[in-house]
């Protein structure tokens, strides 16, 4: 591990909060580059270094990682920061090393020999780490404590920063459960000053962090929320001829600018983002349905501007810090206005002129209101206090109703939402109701006629009715959040006891009880269930196989080919000239997909095969052909119009005297004669040579090894093996749509 520029010392009290204005100015300059503090930073930095608590309230992409991160180079000691995303803590853990500040985190994703040199170096005599980042879940853990007690017996930790403190209140749009048990922080780690960091509090949520964390006489700072960058719009879905394509011509208009969309379910994001690579925008979907090594090939490729518009759930964000988001569309109205006020925050954080725009429709209002009535009457069965939490979320919706079917200011509705009372003149026409009013109103009242419903109900009143609304049942279950097939996807296999404690089990029999989560619950067992699977993934490989669930059979693998073999046949439509062998490609790139994940199970093997189909439909020609032609060179022409004498077929062959059933793999011997495959002009019906399956080829492999390239003693596969492979070839296509979305 890099030693540390900055050795932590143990160092008296009475030495601590020598650093004047001028210091922290400096610091900020020589480390982070800026010349000044924004806001409530530089109060917020001398409180905490004064060794007093402090509740910090400002505006996403306000710069309140600055608050613990100043105070890291600062004072001696280590900064022990908690924060609930392990994406959010290697991004930034990787910035501030770049930087030069020594920073780790600890999370179930990191291997058992990184975790071990972290501890080693918490536990020398001079550690070197000045900010140490980690999830709520392991300072749970009896263990970890310890090892923070023992740090803190040393003097050695300086302060605690509580990222995204909201998580912690049942009331917050965002309540983690696991936040709750950082309330014995205080306990176990007395004196050491406690920084609670959150763009989203409401007075209520405020009290409650402050109780919950212990706080003892905290200085509250709290900045406005307004943020006068964003220019804020509602389209209403219900008079536009076709939403997608709005959005499309909104995002071709703005040139493909960075952007992020967010929908309700995971089914639009890949829909949407489908559709949006169809039409020429660089985009991917981000959802809780891809595992997590995924997620964050997706995020780095947004980050790194190789995919310009993100669409997702809300998944994805929270502490996500690409300052250019010039755009921020909902494509389904959100369910708070914290949960509106966080994401449409991501837009500007470099403060320059930037949009969020809001796509309404009466379906997604009703589909809301259903799945917050539902968890109300769900909860009602268990408990009545839960039960005003969820009339409470009722409520909390209705004030995002009112931002869109109102005619005033959104700004103003957004401020009014956080206890902030402006005058409407704040806005300086930068939303859509001040700048058109005229046109805001006339929409509105078009709106107010197409409706039916809306004439009966009137616009705003948000009415409790029954779950058993037979309409709304139905359109709601095939939501991914209902979605039975879904939960069966975490299933004991995939998941298993962990260190992560009673809590993560308990969401996991939860989530097979009940069938009808709310959404927050949803991912946070979705959240859970993938650190849980990271963390014992390791020990199962050691383990032995796969149990049969998780493997991949060969029906599986027929059907991905042929997933794949359409997304080249539509990339080759989009693209015009691609010289490929269509066929070939998709054996190529399924064996590809089965070569990294058969050791791991089905469900990371369907997700790398949807990525790649993702890939195939955003990429460029250019790129398609040097991912195969980097991987095999035999599957591009560089000619397409001359047709290459054909090679020597793939031949499987029979082991003599053993393949006379051919259903043992074990029995085949796999020949290549030349190990290409046959390229044909287009349009040419191309006779594709029967492909071994990987553990085939392997095992041929591994047997040419031994013998040399002479034993083969036939040219055709058993009978065994032509059956079974016309087999897969006929259940593929009718498994592909069970099996694979
Ligand atoms: N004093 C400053 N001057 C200029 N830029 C700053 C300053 N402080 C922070 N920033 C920048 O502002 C951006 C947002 O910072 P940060 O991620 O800490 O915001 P945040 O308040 O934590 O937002 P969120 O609520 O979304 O997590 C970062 O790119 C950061 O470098
Ligand atoms: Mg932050």
């Amino acid at each position: 591990m890099k030693k540390s520029l900055l050795p932590v010392k143990n160092v008296p009290a009475s030495e601590r909060h020598s650093v004047g204005k001028e210091d922290l100015v400096r610091l900020l300059k020589q480390y982070f580059g800026h010349p000044e503090f924004r806001g409530k930073q530089l109060e917020a930095i001398e409180a905490v270094l004064a060794g007093r608590d402090c509740f910090c309230l400002m505006p996403t992409g306000g710069g309140k990682s600055m608050c613990y991160q100043i105070p890291a180079v600062a004072k001696p000691g280590i900064v022990l920061v908690i924060s609930p995303l392990i994406a959010l803590m290697e991004n930034q853990v990787a910035a501030l090393k770049m930087k030069g500040i020594p920073a780790e985190f600890l999370s179930s994703t990191q291997t058992a020999q990184t975790k071990e040199k972290i501890h080693e170096e918490l536990n020398s005599g001079k550690p070197s780490i000045r900010l140490l980042y980690v999830t709520p879940e392991l300072v749970a853990i009896f263990g970890f404590m310890t090892k923070l007690t023992k740090l803190y017996n040393r003097g050695l930790l300086s302060l605690i920063a509580i990222d995204e403190a909201h998580c912690i209140s049942t009331w917050g749009h965002d309540f983690r459960p696991s936040y709750r048990k950082l309330s014995s922080l205080r306990r176990h780690l007395p004196g050491v000053p406690i920084l609670a960091l959150t763009a989203t509090a409401v007075p209520k949520v405020q009290n409650d962090v402050i109780e919950s964390l212990c706080l003892q006489h905290p200085l509250i700072l709290r900045a406005s929320f307004n943020r006068p960058n964003i220019f804020y719009e509602v389209r209403y879905k219900d008079l536009l001829a076709d939403a997608y394509t709005d959005l499309s011509n909104l995002l071709k208009s703005a040139r493909n600018v960075c952007s992020i969309v967010y929908c309700l379910e995971r089914s639009i994001c890949d829909d949407l983002s489908g559709y949006l690579c169809k039409n020429g925008i660089s985009s991917a979907a981000y959802h809780a349905g891809l595992n997590s090594k995924l997620r964050s090939a997706i995020l780095d490729d947004w980050l790194s501007s190789r995919v310009q518009v993100i669409v997702a759930t809300v998944a994805f964000g929270m502490g996500i810090d690409r300052k250019d988001v010039r755009i921020v569309c909902h494509f389904n109205i959100p369910k708070s206005m914290e949960g509106f006020y966080q994401e449409s925050g991501r837009a500007g954080r470099d403060q320059l002129p930037s949009r969020s725009v809001l796509y309404y429709g009466m379906d997604d209002r009703k589909r809301m209101e259903f799945i917050l009535r539902n968890a109300a009457n769900k909860n009602s069965e268990s408990s009545s206090s839960s039960n005003s939490l969820s009339e409470k979320s009722l409520e909390a919706f209705s004030q995002m109703v009112e931002y869109c079917e109102g005619s005033g200011c959104r700004r103003k509705r957004i401020l009014k939402s956080f206890g902030e009372e402006v005058p409407a003149s704040l806005c300086q026409k930068s939303c859509d109701a001040c700048k058109h009013p005229g046109l805001v109103s006339r929409k509105l009242e078009e709106l107010r006629h197409s409706s039916n419903t809306h004439k009966r109900d009137g616009f705003f009143p948000i009415i409790i009715k029954s779950s058993k609304d037979a309409f709304l049942e139905g359109q709601v279950q095939d939501t991914e959040f209902w979605n039975r097939d879904d939960e069966g996807s975490f299933s004991g296999e995939d998941i298993s006891d962990s260190d992560d404690g009673v809590e993560v089990i308990s969401s996991l029999t939860r989530s097979k009880i009940s069938t009808k989560a709310g959404l927050d619950e949803k991912f946070e067992i979705l959240k859970h269930a993938e650190e849980v699977y990271y963390q014992n993934k390791g020990q199962r490989k050691q383990e032995g196989s796969l149990t049969d669930k998780k493997a991949i059979s060969e029906t599986l693998k027929e059907a991905s080919k042929k997933r794949l073999l359409n997304a080249l046949k539509q990339a080759q439509e989009r693209l015009g000239d691609l010289p490929l062998d269509l066929e070939a490609s998709a054996i190529f790139l399924e064996m590809d997909c089965f070569k990294k994940y058969e050791k791991v199970g089905k469900t990371f093997y369907n997700s790398q095969v949807a990525a790649t189909v993702r890939w195939l439909s955003s990429s460029s020609h250019e790129q398609i052909l040097d991912r195969l032609n980097a991987n095999s060179t035999t599957l591009v022409s560089t000619n397409c119009k001359s047709v290459t004498p054909p090679p020597d077929p793939i031949i499987l062959d029979h082991v003599p005297g053993e393949a006379s059933t051919g259903e043992n793999q074990d029995n085949i011997k796999l020949k290549h004669s030349n190990e290409s495959v046959e390229m044909k002009a287009p349009g040419e019906k191309i006779e594709l040579p029967q492909i071994p399956s990987f553990s085939e080829f392997i095992n041929q492999k591994r047997k040419e090894g031994q013998m040399g390239s002479s034993g083969v003693s036939s040219q055709y596969p058993s009978r065994g093996v032509q059956k079974r492979i016309l087999d897969s070839q006929k259940n593929g296509a009718n498994n592909a749509s069970k099996r694979i979305r």
